[in-house]
C-alpha cells in the first residue's frame, strides 16, 4: 500500500448549536465502517481526559476570552497530539465534532477576540514540525442554519450550556465566523443548507462524502 492510500482522513464537523450536525455522526460512522475503514469518533473540546475535563470548564465557568481562547487551545493540542494525529498515521477516519474553525467562530467573530492571537496559538497547536503546513480537516461539513431556526430546535430539546445560552446576536456572528472561514477555504468546507429535513440534510452530507471518493 503506497503512503497516498495509508493516510487517514481528518472530517470535522462545524455550524452554530442546534445546527443539526450531531444529529449525522452515526450515519457518517457506518458509511465508513461499511467501507472497511477504522472510524474514530471524537468531539472539541474534548477527544482525551485532559481534555474532557477542560470542557466541562469551558461550558460551564465565566471566564474572559483569552482564558477561553487558551484553554480550547490547550485542550486541542491535548487532543491533536494523543488522539488524531496517531488516528490519521494508522490510517483511520478521525471524525471530529468541531475543530478549529469553532475557535475562529466563536471565540473569534462571536466573542470579539482578537484573531492575530487565534492564528499565533493555531500555528503553536497544529504545526507538526517546523515549516510544515498546519494539521487541518481535508473536509469540513459545515450546517449552515438561521440562528432563529437553530434555537427553535433547541428550545426544549437540552438545557442550554454557556455558550448555548448566548442570544441570537451572538449567533448571528458566530455563523458569519463560519461563512468567512469557509469563504477562505472553499476546498475545505462543504456547505450544507441544514434549513431542510434530515433525510435532505444527510442527502448532502453523503454527496459531500462521495464527492471526494473516500467511500469506494
Ligand atoms: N433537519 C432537522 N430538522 C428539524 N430538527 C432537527 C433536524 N436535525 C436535527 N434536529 C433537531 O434539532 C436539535 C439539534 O440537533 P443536534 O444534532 O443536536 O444539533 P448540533 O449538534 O448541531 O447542536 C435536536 O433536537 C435534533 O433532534
Ligand atoms: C471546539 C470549540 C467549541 N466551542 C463551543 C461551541 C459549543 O457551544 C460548545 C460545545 O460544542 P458541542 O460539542 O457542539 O456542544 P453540544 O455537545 O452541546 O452540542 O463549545 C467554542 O466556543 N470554541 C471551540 O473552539
Amino acid at each position: 500500500m503506497d503512503q497516498q492510500a495509508r493516510r487517514g482522513q481528518f472530517i470535522s464537523l462545524e455550524g452554530i448549536d442546534g445546527a443539526g450536525k450531531s444529529s449525522h455522526l452515526d450515519a457518517i460512522e457506518r458509511l465508513f465502517a461499511a467501507a472497511g475503514r477504522e472510524v474514530v469518533r471524537t468531539r472539541e473540546p474534548g477527544g482525551t481526559p485532559l481534555a474532557e475535563s477542560l470542557r466541562a470548564l469551558l461550558l460551564n465557568e465565566a471566564m474572559d476570552p483569552l482564558t477561553e481562547s487558551l484553554l480550547v487551545f490547550a485542550a486541542r493540542r491535548d487532543h491533536v497530539v494523543q488522539v488524531i494525529q496517531p488516528a490519521l498515521a494508522r490510517g483511520a477516519v478521525v471524525l471530529c465534532d468541531r475543530f478549529t474553525d469553532a475557535t475562529f467562530a466563536y471565540q473569534g467573530a462571536g466573542r470579539g477576540f482578537d484573531l492575530a492571537v487565534l492564528q499565533t496559538l493555531e500555528r503553536w497547536v497544529q504545526q507538526q514540525e517546523a515549516g510544515a503546513a498546519l494539521l487541518q480537516p481535508e473536509l469540513t461539513l459545515w450546517f449552515d442554519l438561521a440562528p432563529e431556526v437553530a434555537a427553535e430546535r433547541l428550545a426544549g430539546a437540552r438545557m442550554p450550556d454557556r455558550f448555548e445560552a448566548q442570544p441570537a446576536e451572538f449567533f448571528r456572528r458566530v455563523r458569519e465566523g463560519y461563512a468567512r472561514r469557509a469563504a477562505e477555504e472553499p476546498g475545505r468546507f462543504a456547505r450544507i443548507d441544514a434549513d431542510t429535513r434530515r433525510e435532505a440534510v444527510w442527502a448532502q452530507v453523503e454527496a459531500a462524502l462521495q464527492e471526494r471518493g473516500w467511500l469506494k
